[in-house]
């Protein structure tokens, strides 16, 4: 197979350029907390003073070059993957989700996880799981207390790790599941200040983070002690859990999975099948409450099973606020993008939030319309909130499965309003953007109000 890009803008070989892409000069400590908080409004400014193509210095990856034009990003999406290292690109998630992980290996090894994998997120599979989602989401909705605001984010994480919980382990009963969920409430569930402990390993013997160090220990002993007993169930071919059928396929050559492999993959799926989702949701109930034709539609919507309407709401949430703002690769050798040279080693990042927000694909960017994704939808290219390429994201039919559900069973239910007219800014938090306030709501049973 060839490894030449040819997509206009884009080479990676006969290179001519040698000037390095643009960008700010301040010191890398700075533009590390300008990225790691303030991103959102940082990055635009950027965008605008220096171009689709600019050079950052950001920890722990250092060279960084940010990437806002689509054909770029398409190029980029589509080039060889021995020369565009995702996996290397996101190394900052190395120490909670292993070595082994579908999310940081590249090329063969990373190729051979991602076809284990694939089964459990295929369409037949995601059939298998819908009943399941709704029985979870009908049993949290029960709980919530009308009249009295509060935050749908926290709330949708609840939900959400519950559910990826029990798509990955099955029938999540007895005492050692049960300390595990406990456990993973923890891990999942990460601050800046853990990410320092993630990177330093001598702070690990100290305060929160050997708080969390021994809390990570003890989720891996409950998870081998799982697996090892996993093995030895009769009845894999009858389960439809991830677990069960990682165990049941092994790969092409005969060989399946070792523990340590099924550790970082099933620790990967957690942490990635959790949080993002639930921020999605978040945002789309943020927005709905504040926009009452939407409001209006999507109840309709969840009245008639038009589950077209309500999966267009989740998109919209995404491309108005993407829950990941950006993605990486890691260079393995010198490429040419816009006219400039970006050698081996450096990280580019195609960049999801520029593009989405870009009034050029996107009319009216900061309205939200659900409306846009009916029809044709945005053009190619410019809606990517899953990632792209052969890294695209592995749960994105998933998590717009679970997302539809969720909406059709809180739509049917409630009204919802803001706790306070003001939208909610977003903030980061380590790779996602939230809402700054949880995305607090109120809700109001529909039975209860007068039409
Ligand atoms: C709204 C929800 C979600 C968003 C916005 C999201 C976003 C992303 C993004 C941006 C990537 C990187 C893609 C790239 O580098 O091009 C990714 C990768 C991944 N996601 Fe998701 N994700 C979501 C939900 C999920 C769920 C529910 C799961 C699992 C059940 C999941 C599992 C993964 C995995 C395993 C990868 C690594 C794929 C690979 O490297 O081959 N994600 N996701």
């Amino acid at each position: 197979m060839t490894t030449e890009t040819t997509t206009p803008g884009v080479r990676t070989e006969d290179l001519t350029a040698t000037a390095p892409p643009p960008g700010p000069r301040l010191p890398l400590a700075v533009q590390t907390v300008l990225f790691g908080s303030y991103r959102h409004r940082w990055l635009p400014r950027l965008r605008r003073r220096h171009g689709d193509v600019v050079r950052l210095h950001i920890y722990p990856e250092r060279h960084v070059v940010q990437l806002a034009d689509v054909d770029h990003i398409r190029a980029v999406f589509a080039g060889h993957p021995s020369i565009f290292h995702a996996g290397e690109g996101n190394v900052i998630l190395k120490p909670a989700m292993g070595e082994h992980s579908v999310l940081l290996t590249d090329e063969d090894v990373h190729l051979r996880a991602r076809k284990l994998l694939m089964p459990a997120f295929n369409g037949a599979a995601l059939r298998g799981y819908r009943d399941l989602v709704t029985e979870l989401t009908e049993r949290e909705v029960e709980r919530w207390r009308p009249g009295t605001p509060f935050s749908s984010h926290l709330r949708m994480q609840a939900l959400t790790l519950e559910i990826i919980l029990r798509v990955v382990f099955g029938v999540a009963e007895g005492p050692r599941l049960e300390e595990l969920r406990g456990l993973l409430r923890r891990i999942v569930d990460v601050g800046p200040v853990d990410l320092l402990g993630w990177h330093n390993p001598k702070l690990q013997r100290y305060g929160p983070w050997k708080r969390y160090a021994i809390a990570q220990r003890r989720t891996d002993d409950l998870l081998y002690a799982e697996i090892a007993e996993r093995r030895r169930a009769g009845d894999l071919g009858e389960r439809h859990d991830v677990l069960s059928r990682l165990l049941a396929v092994g790969d092409a050559d005969g060989e399946g999975l070792t523990d340590a492999e099924l550790r970082d993959q099933l620790i990967t799926l957690l942490l990635a099948g959790h949080e993002t989702t639930a921020t999605a949701l978040a945002w789309a109930f943020h927005e709905l409450a504040r926009e009452p034709a939407q409001l209006a539609a999507a109840t309709r919507a969840a009245d008639d099973g038009d589950e077209r309407y309500l999966e267009a709401v989740a998109k919209e949430s995404m491309r108005l606020h993407p829950v990941i703002s950006e993605v990486a690769r890691k260079l393995t050798r010198d490429i040419e993008v816009g006219g400039y040279r970006i050698p081996a080693g450096h990280t580019v990042m195609p960049s999801i939030a520029l593009v989405q927000a870009d009034p050029a694909h996107h009319p009216e960017p900061a309205a939200f319309r659900p409306e846009r994704f009916l029809g044709d939808g945005p053009p190619a290219g410019t809606w990517f909130p899953f990632g792209g390429g052969v890294r695209r994201c592995l749960g994105a039919g998933f998590s717009l499965l679970e997302a539809t559900v969720v909406l059709r069973a809180v739509l049917s239910r409630f009204h919802l309003t803001p706790d306070r007219a003001r939208p909610e800014p977003a903030k980061a938090r380590n790779i996602t953007m939230v809402p700054s306030r949880g995305a607090r709501v109120i809700v109001t049973p529909r039975t209860g109000l007068v039409t």
